[in-house]
């Protein structure tokens, strides 16, 4: 087959590498960044540098949609006018999905399928330079299908997108994006906030930086997100994203009055409220209920070879690592090295071989 990406970013680098790397498709890739696109065939991202939409779109067995939403939403607009193949699947990878379906009316009114796709994985990185084909392994993928989507279309599109070893899960739009809004638009939203509420005082006080550890790390490392995009997310799922907020601001209104007031069995129940609900999706990760990663954590001491011996030992054993990442919350002390398994087998196995007992431990060589 011949596939066609346009937006050869994170996510549309990281689908076109696993299709060349795992496939023996014919990946062309478009994007309006000229470099970008030299820089992906040279790193083998993608097989061929296309010409433009109108030349390559009817060329196309599948057609993948990369770009910010806005731009998923005018493309599928320009599709709808070009002489497509009758059997082509277009698809996209767009973070919200209501606007983008209405977009591909003018396709569907023409035979065409459109089958909406967001694999549920990223990074605040952004770019052809970060993608990785590995990047959407485990994670969940939405796949929203346009009404006259035929099943055996989403069994092959699903087929095809099989090499990034995601998990697929069909929802509706308007169910992809109440969901999507609270579980990604407005934690950005909040993170943004967080940070801008402290930039005036880090930009007085620049040594205050080395003092945000923890909390404040842990909470913001997504406002490094690409603007652009997040533009075009929330111009096209406000009402839900509003709605999210209102209820948000209800709720720090009352913790306000609790405050004043000094209410510290309302204070406490509030935070034994958030705890239980964490640690319950985190009990639910563990067992099954809710499929995810499998991180695991471990101090290391500030030595030469540290982590090199920790992943050795796990390479003997045949452990495979979905991903490893030094948390940078405490670069004065130790460092915490997140090891993140695909199943919890794997994360057993590396406990036992790490002598690891609970889930952060320190490292003993
Ligand atoms: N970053 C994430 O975590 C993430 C996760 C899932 C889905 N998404 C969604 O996937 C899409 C791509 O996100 P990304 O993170 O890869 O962004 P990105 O900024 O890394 O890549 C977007 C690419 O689109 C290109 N582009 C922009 N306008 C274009 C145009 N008019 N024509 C051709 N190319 C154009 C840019 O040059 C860039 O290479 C977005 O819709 C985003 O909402 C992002
Ligand atoms: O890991 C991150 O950096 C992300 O923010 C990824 C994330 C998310 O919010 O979960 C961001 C937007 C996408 O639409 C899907 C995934």
């Amino acid at each position: 087959m011949r596939i066609l990406i346009n937006g050869l970013g994170l996510i549309g680098g990281s689908l076109a590498q696993a299709l060349v790397k795992f496939t023996d498709h014919t990946v062309v890739g478009l994007d309006q960044n000229k470099d970008d696109l030299v820089l992906a065939k040279q790193s083998a991202v993608i097989d061929v540098v296309g010409e433009s939409l109108a030349i390559e779109a009817p060329r196309a067995d599948v057609i993948i949609l990369a770009t910010p939403v806005q731009v998923i939403n005018q493309t599928l607009q320009q599709l709808a006018t070009l002489p497509l193949k009758p059997g082509v699947i277009v698809t996209d990878t767009g973070s919200t999905k209501q606007t983008v379906l209405a977009s591909a009316q003018g396709l569907q009114a023409k035979g065409i399928t459109f089958i909406g796709g967001h694999p549920m994985a990223g990074s605040h990185k952004s770019g052809v330079q970060a993608a990785n084909c590995d990047l959407f392994r485990s994670a969940f993928y939405l796949l929203v299908p346009a009404k006259e989507a035929s099943i055996t279309a989403v069994q092959t599109l699903q087929a095809l997108l099989q090499v990034t070893n995601a998990k697929f899960l069909q929802v509706s739009p308007e169910k992809h994006d109440q969901l999507v809004a609270l579980l990604s638009h407005v934690p950005h939203i909040l993170a943004a906030s967080l940070v801008n509420l402290a930039s005036q005082d880090l930009r007085n006080d620049r040594g205050m930086l080395r003092l945000a550890a923890g909390g404040f790390r842990d909470m913001t490392r997504i406002a490094s997100s690409d603007p652009e995009m997040w533009v075009d997310i929330l111009d096209t799922n406000g009402p839900k994203i509003l709605n999210l907020l209102y209820d948000y601001e209800k709720g720090l209104h009352q913790l306000e009055q609790l405050i004043t007031t000094q209410d510290r069995a309302a204070i406490f129940d509030f935070f034994r409220q958030a705890k239980i609900t964490r640690e319950k999706i985190e009990a639910d990760k563990q067992t099954g209920a809710l499929p995810g990663f499998y991180d695991l954590h471990v101090d290391i001491p500030d030595k030469a070879g540290s982590i090199a011996q920790i992943t050795t030992k796990l390479a003997q054993a045949n452990i495979n690592l979905v991903n490893i990442q030094i948390l940078e919350t405490r670069d004065e002390v130790n460092g915490v090295l997140q090891l993140t398994f695909a199943n919890a087998r794997d994360l057993q196995r590396a406990q036992q071989l790490l002598d690891i007992k609970k889930e952060v431990a320190t490292w003993q060589d």
